[in-house]
């Protein structure tokens, strides 16, 4: 298994006394894979891919990538964020670049493969220029760069389009799609877009809420060379529909506590 997340428990500390974040937590990831995690506000989405991006540490339970425990951040996992965390004052070549310098990848090196990612993203002419000369769109095609420059095992995306309006995300959408064909990434991405969750990935596991834990795992059997048209189709629908009957089931079940 490529990623494997086992028995996950994450428990903060608060002032109204601990809280319980997530709980028996049990997922996988093989090579290749496009998987995505749905779950409603507050069901800890962002905590369990911080914790597999090893920024925050569980309170039990572990993840694994090729079998090694993650112990803190590594260069085998890149991490895509919803807000734009580009450098303000460095150029867009020097944005992808940087993690790149800190790994200590020689210069010659650096420009040969920050120059191949930003050619992936179309983004070249783009090289110079500051963050605040590009649209959202554009700037979460640097941060998607930024993580594969380093060329890492998985992509762990926490809503990388949550913040972009609904055209530039349908045009993200595809465009991560034909980046996942072409560099056979592993991704996990994280969501509360049922339609996104189902257009983007081969596999979804639904989360539900307090504590946040795994309700059910659904296969998506479409095409991987997907465009906008399916979203029209009967099966795709159906997903949808099936991936939204679990979330609600989770309301209902929370309201009727
Ligand atoms: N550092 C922290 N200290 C205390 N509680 C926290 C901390 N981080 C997260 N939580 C709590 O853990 C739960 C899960 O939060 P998390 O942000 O992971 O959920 P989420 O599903 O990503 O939510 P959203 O979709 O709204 O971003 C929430 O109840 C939140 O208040």
């Amino acid at each position: 298994m490529h990623l494997e997340v086992t028995q996950l428990y994450k428990q903060f500390a608060t002032k109204r006394g601990p809280l319980v974040a997530l709980k028996d937590i049990n997922l996988h990831i093989e090579e290749g894979e496009f998987v995505c995690a749905v779950g409603a506000s507050g069901s800890g989405k962002s905590t369990l891919l911080r914790m597999i991006a090893g920024l925050e540490t569980p309170s039990s339970g572990d993840v694994r990538v090729d079998g090694m425990r993650v112990t803190g951040p590594g260069a085998d996992r890149g991490m895509v964020f919803q807000s734009y965390t580009l450098y303000p004052w460095m150029n867009i070549a020097e944005n992808v670049g940087f993690g790149l310098k800190l790994q200590g990848v020689s210069a010659a090196q650096r420009k040969q493969r920050v120059a191949y990612y930003l050619e992936v993203v179309g983004l070249s002419k783009f090289a110079q220029a500051l963050p605040k000369e590009l649209s959202g769109g554009m700037k979460q095609r640097v941060a998607i760069a930024r993580a594969l420059a380093s060329q890492p095992k998985i992509l762990l995306m926490d809503e990388p389009f949550g913040a972009l309006d609904v055209q530039t995300k349908e045009t993200m959408q595809q465009f991560l799609l034909q980046l996942w064909e072409q560099t056979k990434t592993s991704i996990l991405m994280i969501t509360h877009d049922v339609e996104e969750a189902v257009f983007l990935s081969q596999r979804i596991y639904v989360l539900t809420s307090h504590p946040g834990t795994v309700r059910t795992e659904i296969e998506i059997n479409l095409p991987r060379n997907r465009t906008y048209q399916i979203k029209r189709q009967p099966i795709f629908q159906d997903y949808r529909d099936r991936v939204m009957a679990h979330l609600r089931d989770e309301v209902e079940d929370v309201a009727l506590v």
